[in-house]
């Protein structure tokens, strides 16, 4: 993916209280498999190398908040900000600490671009943040869209239909959008009272005070925003439909384990989201956290150890230290390897049996260890 040439970064705004949504907990902080639904978003930002900085927007009551968060899921590269009473009023403030540099704990750059993202849109990939990006570059703004489900109608005083619109020339207005810095910020300056209490397009306020025509993005149907209950179920239900198809496939340094790694790993990587890391499961490694923070639901690990049962309890411990919920099964894949020349292998009895105890006992938290023994019989050639 070829990043872009210019300072990108994002303001998310989470700063509603989720009235439609229902409950005391404000959307953006209720729990989807356990992880709160800001969190998604800001992962996809993060997972974007060329995102230099991260605003998320909340109201004030909340800050303390999202900073146990981006604490708890080791989010980077980002910074809180109040929010306002209102959306247009959180974006604002959002887009003010650039301009008036009023982080206090980072020095933030001005970004060429700004990227609005709504916190509770928690599916957005680097492909159409790359295209609103790139778009609003050469446009000065643009905007995600999606076809319209429903067509839109305008009711008379007496509750009567007026008139319709003709649902092809229209287009829903998604997230994300991408605005070139200056050109939002000189909007949101020139905004009333009105605008910013009762506005809710970005894209109009570029039009209506910079004259600047949005560049409309086809986008993918992932876009929507959790607005009511059932969009929670269903983001929850995708997340998990997204986690049970990425797999960690793990392999300690030896070239020859490692290579059957890559291979895997190239075999699957078409059908499924695939990670493929040669590791010594240290305890401290900085790499398998980040993947057990929220990312990875099945690991694959594949050794040629006579005893590898310590390995897949440091995983384990590691899971347990992660503090992820395990609220969905996490499968754990002991693939061992017996590279050998004579082809009687046969792993030791006790060693079986010690791998049954250990599955029996961590399926009890919800973990489900499988082993897969593999025998690669060498052949010396003449
Ligand atoms: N004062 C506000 C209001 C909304 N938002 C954010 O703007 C995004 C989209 O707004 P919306 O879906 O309307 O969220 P809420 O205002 O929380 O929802 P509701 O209208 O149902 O209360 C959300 O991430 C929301 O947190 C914000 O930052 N500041
Ligand atoms: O009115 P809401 O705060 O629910 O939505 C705000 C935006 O997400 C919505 O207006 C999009 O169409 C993008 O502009």
């Amino acid at each position: 993916m070829e990043p872009v040439s210019a300072a990108v970064s994002a303001v998310l705004p989470a700063g509603g209280s989720g009235e439609r949504l229902g409950g005391a907990t404000p959307k953006q902080f209720c729990g989807l498999q356990g992880r709160p639904l800001v969190s998604y978003a800001v992962r996809a930002m993060e997972r974007v190398s060329w995102i230099s900085d991260i605003i998320v927007v909340v109201s004030p009551e909340n800050i303390e908040t999202m900073k146990s968060i981006i604490e708890k899921y080791g989010h980077k590269r980002v910074t809180v900000v109040k929010g306002g009473i209102t959306r247009h009023r959180s974006i604002f403030n959002g887009l003010k600490v650039f301009a008036e540099n009023q982080s206090s704990n980072r020095l933030l750059q001005k970004p060429e671009v700004v990227i609005i993202h709504d916190a509770v849109r928690p599916f957005v990939e680097e492909d159409i943040l790359l295209k609103v990006v790139t778009a609003a570059k050469d446009h000065g703004a643009a905007g995600a869209i999606r076809p319209l489900v429903s067509t839109v109608i305008a009711s008379g005083e007496d509750g009567c239909l007026d008139h319709s619109l003709e649902r092809a020339r229209y287009r829903a207005s998604e997230m994300p959008q991408a605005f070139l810095f200056d050109i939002i910020y000189q909007a949101y300056q020139q905004c009333t009272d009105h605008d910013l209490d009762y506005g809710t397009e970005c894209l109009h306020l570029a039009l209506k005070y910079c004259k600047t025509n949005a560049k409309l993005v086809e986008g993918t149907a992932d876009l929507w925003k959790v607005t009511y209950k059932r969009d929670l179920y269903a983001a929850e239900s995708i997340i998990k439909d997204n986690l049970s198809q990425q797999i960690c496939i793990i392999t300690d340094l030896k070239e020859a384990v490692a290579q059957v790694g890559f291979l895997l790993h190239e075999s699957l990587k078409s059908q499924v989201k695939v990670e493929a890391i040669s590791i010594s499961l240290s305890k401290n490694d900085s790499h398998l956290q980040n993947i057990f923070s929220g990312e990875c639901y099945n690991f694959l690990c594949i050794n040629d150890k006579e005893y590898a049962t310590e390995e897949i309890q440091q995983l384990v411990d590691m899971l347990e230290k992660s503090n992820i919920p395990l609220l969905y099964p996490v499968v754990l894949i002991l693939v061992h390897l017996s590279i050998s020349e004579n082809i009687s292998f046969s792993i030791g009895l006790e060693e079986l049996t010690k791998i049954k105890k250990f599955a029996r006992e961590v399926k009890k938290k919800n973990i489900l260890v499988y082993g897969l023994l593999i025998q690669c019989k060498v052949f010396l050639l003449p």
